[in-house]
C-alpha cells in the first residue's frame, strides 16, 4: 500500500494563504514527479479562527495537526486583532500550537543565493560564504513565563517572567551540537550571561553538554555582540543556538543577510520526526491581498519538511534546485528585486518554481 503522508495545512492570515497556496502547488508537483502521496487537510488558525470560531487555536485544528505527519503553516496576525485581549490574539494561538505539539526546537537556516547578494543591504564581500542556521529554543523563556499586571504605589506594573530549566537547555543544546556535527562543526551559543540568571544557567549547561562533543568548536557570544557580529562577519557563523526571544530577533536579522525575510524557511521540531514548517516572516499586513508576497520562504519550508520529517531528499533537492534556477534566471518578487519595476507576483513566482522542478 502506498505510504500516504498526512499534512495539516493552516494558512492563517494576511499573506499566509497567498504563500501557502504556492507551496501546495509544489506538493502537487512532487506527487506527479516522484510518486509520493500527500493527503492535505485544511484547518482554521489565527485571526481568521478568532473571527469564525472565537479562538485562535480551535480544538479541531489541534486535532487535525495531531493526526498528521507534518504541519504546513502560513502566518498569523494583523491589525484587526492587535488590540484584543491576550486569549484572543492570533499570536497566542501560535505559541499555543508550538507548546501543545511539543515543538521545542526551531531551525532557521539563512543561506545566501549568490545571485541575490545585490538584494541584501550588506556589501557582497561581507556576505561571501554565509551559510548559517539559527537553532532557537521555542517553548520556554520569557514567551511562556508567568505574565501579569499589578497595581503598585507608582501605578500599574507589568511583569513578564523568563524561566529555563536545565532539561530545557540540555535538549536544545544537544540538538544544536548534533546539527553542527553534520556541518562545519562550529557552534555559537548566544546568551546574556553577564546580566541574566537564565543565561548563566544556559551557559553552564551548554558547557557541560559540550564535553560530549569534543569535535565541535564552541564559542559563547553575548547577544548584543552577536547582533553586531552577524552584520560584521556573518560567514564565520555555522550554527547559532539561543533562547526563545534572542532567537526570534537574531533570525529576523539573519534574514536580511539573504536579501529578504521572504526567503527564510523554518522547521519546528520535537522529539520525533513530526514537524511544523513555516516561513520566518509574518502575515505582512502592509502587502496582504496584493499578490506580491514572496512565496519562496514557504516553498523552502516544504523542502525542509521533505528532508527532516519525510526523508524525501530527492524531492527536497528538486525544490531547492528549482528555486536557485528561477533566481539565477533573474526572476524576482518585489522584496528581492533591485529593479522593482520588473518584479513579478506571488503566483508567477510559484508557477516558475513548480515548472522548474525536475526529477
Ligand atoms: N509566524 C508567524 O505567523 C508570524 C511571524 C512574525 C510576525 N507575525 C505577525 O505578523 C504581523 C505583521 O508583523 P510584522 O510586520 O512585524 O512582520 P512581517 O514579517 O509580517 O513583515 C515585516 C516586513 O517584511 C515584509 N515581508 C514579510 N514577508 C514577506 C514576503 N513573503 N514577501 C515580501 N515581503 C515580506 C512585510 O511586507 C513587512 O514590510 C503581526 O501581527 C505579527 O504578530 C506572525
Ligand atoms: C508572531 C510571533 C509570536 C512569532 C514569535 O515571536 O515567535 C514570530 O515572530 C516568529 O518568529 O515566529
Ligand atoms: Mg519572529
Amino acid at each position: 500500500m502506498a505510504d500516504v503522508k498526512k499534512i495539516a495545512v493552516i494558512a492563517g492570515d494576511g499573506i499566509g494563504p497567498e504563500v501557502v497556496a504556492e507551496a501546495e502547488k509544489v506538493l502537487k508537483r512532487t506527487e506527479e514527479l516522484f510518486g509520493y502521496q500527500f493527503e492535505t487537510e485544511h484547518a482554521l488558525f489565527g485571526g481568521i479562527a478568532i473571527d469564525e470560531k472565537g479562538t485562535p487555536l480551535p480544538e479541531e485544528t489541534l486535532k487535525v495537526c495531531q493526526g498528521s505527519d507534518a504541519v504546513l503553516l502560513g502566518a498569523v496576525g494583523g491589525p484587526k486583532w492587535d488590540n484584543n485581549s491576550k486569549e484572543l490574539r492570533p499570536e497566542t494561538g501560535l505559541l499555543g500550537i508550538r507548546k501543545a505539539l511539543g515543538l521545542f526546537s526551531n531551525i532557521r537556516p539563512a543561506v545566501i543565493f549568490d545571485c541575490l547578494k545585490e538584494a541584501s543591504t550588506l556589501k557582497p564581500e561581507v556576505l561571501e560564504g554565509t551559510d548559517l542556521i539559527v537553532v532557537r529554543e521555542l517553548t520556554g523563556g520569557i514567551y511562556f513565563g508567568e505574565k501579569f499586571r499589578r497595581e503598585t504605589e507608582n501605578g500599574q506594573q507589568a511583569v513578564d517572567t523568563c524561566t529555563y530549566t536545565v532539561a530545557e537547555v540540555e535538549r536544545i543544546a544537544r540538538q544544536a551540537f548534533d546539527i553542527a556535527r553534520t556541518r562545519r562543526k562550529k557552534l555559537a551559543s548566544v546568551d546574556k550571561a553577564n546580566v541574566l540568571e537564565t543565561s548563566r544557567l544556559w551557559r553552564e549547561t551548554v558547557n557541560r553538554i559540550a564535553v560530549d562533543y569534543p569535535d565541535v568548536e564552541l564559542e559563547h557570544v553575548l547577544v548584543d555582540n552577536c547582533a553586531m557580529q552577524l552584520l560584521r562577519r556573518p560567514s564565520s557563523f555555522d550554527v547559532i543556538v539561543t533562547e526563545n526571544m534572542f532567537g526570534d530577533i537574531l533570525s529576523d536579522e539573519a534574514a536580511m543577510l539573504t536579501g529578504s525575510i521572504g526567503m527564510l524557511s523554518s522547521a519546528s521540531l520535537g522529539e520525533g520526526s513530526f514537524g511544523l514548517y513555516e516561513p520566518v516572516h509574518g502575515s505582512a499586513p502592509d502587502i496582504a491581498g496584493q499578490g506580491i508576497a514572496n512565496p519562496i520562504a514557504t516553498i523552502l519550508s516544504v523542502a525542509l519538511m521533505f528532508r527532516l520529517t519525510f526523508g524525501y531528499h530527492d524531492a527536497a533537492d528538486s525544490i531547492e534546485r528549482a528555486v536557485k534556477e528561477v533566481l539565477d534566471a533573474g526572476h524576482r518578487t518585489g522584496d528581492i528585486a533591485v529593479d522593482k519595476s520588473k518584479a513579478i507576483g506571488t503566483i508567477a513566482m510559484g508557477q516558475l518554481i513548480v515548472d522548474a522542478m525536475r526529477k
